[in-house]
Formats: C-alpha cells, structure tokens, sequence
C-alpha cells in the first residue's frame, strides 16, 4: 500500500450553493433571483423541480456545520445569495440577508472551519435580469456595490473570497437555453462573458482597496477537452471548445488579452473590451478555484453549433460513465492542474469542485454504501497529489457536495453529497465516502 501524503497545511473541504441548497426562495426579505423565476417557469426543470425549499440550509445551517465538523471537515465553500443581500439588485440592503451569512460565518468560525464564499453562483438577481441582466455592463458596477457590502461585513472573518462560480456556464444561460435565464441569444452571449470578467475585475479592485483579509479569486469550470484525432478539423475544434470555455475567461484575467482564435471565430458577437476594461479585469488575483469532473473528447461537427464542434465523455479504461453520463478520467485533473502551472503562471489553486453523482442505493436506514464515489474521489486525490509533486502549488481540495441537492435543469435525481438528503423528511444521513473522507483527513493522506 503506498500512501500519498499531502501539505500540512492543505485544506480538506466540502462545497455546496445558496440556490442549491438554502430554500426558503421569498423569506426574510430576500428578492427573485433568475432561478427562482426560471424554475417557476413550466418545463424548464425536470420534474417540475424547484429551489423554493432545497435542502432547508436556510434554516438547518447550524446542524449542517455541527455535521461538517463531526466529520472533521476543514473548509466549507458556500455561495451568498445576491437576492438576500440586495433584494432588487440595487439599492436597499436586507439586514436580515446580511444577519444569515453574519450566522454562518460565526458557526464556522467557531466549528474552527475556514470560509471559503462565493458571491456569484448563477442566482441573479431578476429585478437585474430585468433590465438586461449581465448583458446590460451596469450590471458590473451593481455587482461591485453588492461585493463591497459583503466584504464590509463578513471580510474579518473569511478566509477566501470567489467573485464567481464558473462564468461559462452564466454564459451558456445566454446560448444554449438550458439554464437560467434561458435565452439563446449568441448577439449577447459574449458581452455577458466580458461583463462577468470585468465585474470579476472591479470586485478584486473593490477587495484591493478595501484592504480586507483573506484572499480573493475566482472559480473556473475547466474540463479536460482532448480532441478525438489529429486530424486539424478535430484539433481546431478542441481549440476553440477550450477557448470558449478555458480561455475566454483565464486569458483576460491572467494574461489580460482574449483568445484571438475565439475573437476571429466570433467575429461581430466577439467581447467587444472599453479602454481600460482588460487592466481591470487583469488585476492580480490571490488564487484559482478550479472546478474538474472530467474529459470529453471533441470532434469538428458542421452541425455542431456556433463553435461547429461535438464533444463526447472519455473514460479512462477501467471507468464506465458516472449517472450524468460523465466519463471518468482522474488523469484529466493533472494535466489541467499542469497546465495552469506552464501556462498561468502556477498560482495558488484550491479544487473547489470534484465529485461525482452516483446511484446511490440506501439501506433502511437511509445509509449508503457508495463505494463508487469513493472510487472517484480517491483516484482524483491521487491524481492531484501527482500534480503536487510536479510542483502545482494545490492548497486544497473541496468535494462537491457536502450534501444532494439541487442539480439545477436536472433537479433532485442526481445525488453528489457524500451525505445524503432524505428530502421527505430532510434527514441528513452521511453515506460511506464521508466517513472515508473523515478518515483522509484525519491522515491528512489517501492511499493507492
Ligand atoms: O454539476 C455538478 C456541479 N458543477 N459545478 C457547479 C455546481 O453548481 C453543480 O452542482
Ligand atoms: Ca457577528
């Protein structure tokens, strides 16, 4: 048995998001986000699916800590609601939003659990979406004010800060129709993507100012996209799927210029930057939250929408596909990991996604023996460890999720949680993989 042994002080996480997980949709002053209105809206969710009541967060967060440090957790990445904050997006603060997260971050603190927040996870304010959402470049200054106000309150006492939560899939709400707010409009869907970046840039600006604790970054959604020949169709292809969705926001931030293939590819819809804007977006960051879950391999496809590319999962042989249909393949998270240390300057990276959703079958009890996750989970440890010895500065890791919960367009069906949620009773029971994962904390190793 060989064993693996991480950082001393490496931090060993669990991830979730407000939408995902709070409830309590319309209480205490909080205002519509798009994903209320979006699951609201007939046949946009399976089932018929809604956020309205998740997994009550909202109202069982003091258990739900006691749970994380029962299992020895170290870190907990969460997502502020916006609408709870700013219930119209702008203007009047909601003391008693504030008041939640305030809570929060006081049970975390003295659960002796390091804070790690988000303040864009996908959830909008409508009353912004209503006058052009993320299309429309005020957005970034609302955004701006909204981060200051939580800086102001929870910046003592968080440890790192994430402006978004993969702006890609916000940019896919704009394209492909599948998420909030549901538009399939291209003409905008890249002025989204540079007003996501450029908001990104005035709240680091805000954070910069403001002379907070703690350290800020952002959360990027990067696969691991590999192309199905070498032929130069299929590898011309993969380029612009990572452009679109690596590139197109890591190039502005760390090397403050976009993807000139995507630009050319684009042509009139392409970001169109305002003098100034790419100084903005490029301020120096503190870390990069990478979220990984597996590769796809990519074919030139006429037929394959705006980027005329198909991708399909790659399983590494061994692995089938996960219950999303995902391939399993540990070795895309070390070459992803290796890359942003050759070509983005090594910086300090936390995983604050991997995970897995699996058929998770209960006993009785409600308990789950999910070996299977288990599986997942250490194989993508000891993929990372490989990339800390090739010298990736990894500071951390965060399963996704803490608990099942809300698989946005799919609903409750897919369960990521390494505990499980009894949504009929909303009984938190913890499956196999969270006492495995208290056990690879406490050794602060996992083992081939
Ligand atoms: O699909 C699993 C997760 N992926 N990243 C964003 C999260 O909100 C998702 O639940
Ligand atoms: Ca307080």
């Amino acid at each position: 048995m060989i064993v693996k042994a991480f950082p001393q002080d490496f931090v060993w996480g669990v991830s979730t998001s407000a939408y995902q997980v709070e409830g309590a949709w319309n209480e205490d002053g909080k205002g519509e986000s798009i994903w209320d209105r979006f699951c609201h809206t007939p046949y946009r969710i399976a089932n018929g699916d809604t956020g309205d009541i998740a997994c009550d967060h909202y109202h069982r967060m003091p258990e739900d800590v006691a749970l994380m440090k029962e299992l020895g957790v170290k870190g907990y990445r969460f997502s502020i609601a916006w609408t709870r904050i700013f219930p119209d997006g702008k203007g009047k603060v909601n003391p008693k939003g504030l008041d939640f997260y305030d809570r929060l971050v006081d049970e975390l603190g003295k659960a002796g659990i390091l804070a790690n927040a988000t303040l864009n996870h996908w959830d909008l304010p409508q009353a912004l979406q209503d006058l052009g959402g993320w299309a429309n470049r005020d957005t970034t200054d609302r955004f701006a004010e909204y981060a200051r106000v939580m800086f102001d309150r929870l910046g003592d006492r968080v440890a790192l800060w994430a402006t978004h939560n993969e702006p890609v899939v916000v940019t896919s709400g704009y394209l492909g129709g599948s998420m909030a707010p549901g538009l399939a409009d291209a003409s905008v869907a890249y002025r989204v993507a540079h007003h996501l970046n450029l908001a990104h840039g005035k709240a680091v600006q805000v954070f910069r100012q403001g002379g907070y604790p703690g350290k800020i970054g952002i959360v990027l959604d990067l696969q691991n996209y590999i192309p199905e020949s070498d032929s130069e169709a299929d590898v011309l292809a993969t380029q612009r799927m990572l452009d679109h969705s690596h590139h197109l926001f890591l190039d502005p931030i760390f090397k403050r210029q976009y993807p000139q293939g995507l630009m050319e590819w684009l042509g009139t819809i392409a970001p169109q930057p305002q003098e100034g804007d790419m100084e903005i977006i490029s301020t120096p960051i503190d870390f990069l939250g990478l979220n990984y879950y597996f590769t796809l391999k990519v074919r030139y496809e006429p037929w394959g929408g705006l980027l005329k590319a198909a991708a399909r999962p790659f399983s590494a042989p061994m692995w089938s596909q996960t219950e999303m249909g995902w391939g399993v393949h540990p070795e895309g998270l070390t070459a992803i990991l290796l890359k942003l240390r050759n070509h983005y300057g090594n910086p300090d990276i936390y995983i604050t996604e991997n995970g897995t959703a699996a058929p998770d079958q209960p006993d009785e009890h409600g308990f789950v023996q999910d070996r299977e996750r288990i599986a997942y989970l250490r194989r993508h440890l000891i993929a990372a460890h490989d990339a800390i010895q090739q010298g990736v500065n990894l500071r951390g890791y965060f399963v996704w999720s803490f608990m099942d919960n809300f698989e946005w367009a799919l609903g409750y069906r897919p369960r990521f949680g390494i505990v499980r949620v009894d949504y009929a009773t909303q009984k938190r029971i913890p499956k196999l993989s969270a006492y495995w994962y208290r056990e690879v904390i406490r050794q602060n190793a996992v083992w081939e």
